[in-house]
């Protein structure tokens, strides 16, 4: 049942109890809850959408950097990474925190799967989730409260978190990555790994061109078919996502990666979200035009990067499958989790042999 008014209002109470009824009013960021009793609340919206129904992301609000001359220095075990297995911009920080060698340097405290009322919380009683022993926090909205009392922003993963100051570096995985990446060579666990650079110079150009298009209409892209609260909004983004597929498994028949044949951070944004696909966007997003095993380059490519020393520990299909399936009711009211699809991440792709330097 859907309803219009100045927002737009949708119904989905349907599989709860009469008391628990509510009437969702969507704004940008914020909306009202009107329970049975009449009685009205101000909540955070599930997912910040605009007038016409489009999925608009989460403003970041933390974007401060990590150098070796600033308030924020490169430290060991200084710093440390509040971080959802299930979301696609918090694997990015810890793919590079793996490749980087950084274990060791940097903590990790993985969030609940479930993104339920109150946000994204601390439990220790699902596989790898942990409770929060840096500040003992029961939810991350507690984190961004220590940091900024009284924050009315959105509460998202990932966060870099300062244990010395006590505040948040960051919250913007894309500048998180790259600090990862460029500030912490000195703690790297091997030679190979400090020595690694995911964005370099001679090529930033070109990562931040293929990042600009994969961001629109691949990473967020999926985020928009899905959160679409107007078919106008869906039919809008659909097809710019399957159309950058397209030049996605273009560019990667021609070489290994997507900026030549050096992995890169473009590489690793992208692998975050063909992982989710077929396992997730494709039917809970609505991205089912085609799946990620129907284009042969981008499906070689997802298990080239999967198969990567380090990057598969940080890839858990069931706290992904399981995170958005039952934490977005408002898409999948029953929180039904499907079955399948049964797929072979660690199957040969040849890759490496097609494209020898
Ligand atoms: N700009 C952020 C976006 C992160 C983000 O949207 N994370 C999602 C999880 S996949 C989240 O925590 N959403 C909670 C919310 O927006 O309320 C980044 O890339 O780091």
């Amino acid at each position: 049942m859907i309803a219009r008014s100045s927002g737009i209002l949708h119904t989905i109470g349907a599989s709860l109890s009469t008391s628990r009824r509510v009437v969702y009013q969507l704004t940008n960021s914020h909306f009202t809850t009107t329970m049975s009793s009449g009685q009205k609340e101000e909540k955070m919206a599930p997912v910040p959408t605009n007038e016409k129904g489009e999925f608009k992301g989460a403003t970041t609000a933390f974007r401060d950097w990590i150098t070796a001359d600033g308030k924020f220095q490169p430290e060991k075990d200084r710093y440390h990474l509040y971080v959802s297995l299930a979301c696609p911009w918090a694997s990015r920080t810890l793919i590079a925190r793996k490749l980087k060698g950084l274990e060791d340097a940097v903590g990790i405290t993985v969030v609940d799967w479930l993104m339920a009322d109150k946000g994204w919380f601390f439990s220790d009683d699902k596989p790898k989730t942990t409770l929060d022993s840096v500040n003992n926090c029961k939810n991350m909205r507690e984190i961004y409260e220590l940091a900024s009392p009284g924050y009315t922003g959105r509460v998202s993963v990932p966060v870099l978190w300062d244990k010395k100051i006590k505040t948040i570096v960051n919250n913007e995985s894309a500048e998180i990555m790259r600090m990862l990446n460029r500030e912490f060579n000195a703690f790297s666990a091997t030679k190979d790994q400090q020595e690694l650079d995911l964005c370099p110079a001679d090529l930033l150009k070109e990562i931040d061109e293929v990042n600009s298009w994969i961001f629109d209409n691949i990473n967020i892209g999926v985020y928009k078919c899905g959160f679409a609260t107007t078919q106008e909004a869906y039919d809008d983004a659909a097809p710019k996502l399957f159309a950058a597929l397209d030049r996605a498994e273009e560019v990667l028949s021609k070489s290994r990666y997507l900026c030549g044949n050096r992995l890169t951070e473009a590489d690793i944004r992208l692998f975050t979200t063909l992982i989710r696909f077929d396992t997730v966007y494709a039917h809970h997003f609505k991205c089912n035009k085609k799946r990620i095993v129907d284009y042969p380059n981008l499906w070689g490519f997802t298990r080239d990067i999967f198969q990567t020393p380090g990057v598969s520990e940080t890839v858990d299909q069931e706290h992904i499958q399981k995170h958005y399936q039952l934490s977005h009711v408002h898409i999948n009211p029953h929180r039904i989790v499907a079955i399948g699809p049964d797929l072979d991440f660690d199957s040969p792709h040849g890759r490496d042999v097609k494209f020898q330097k």
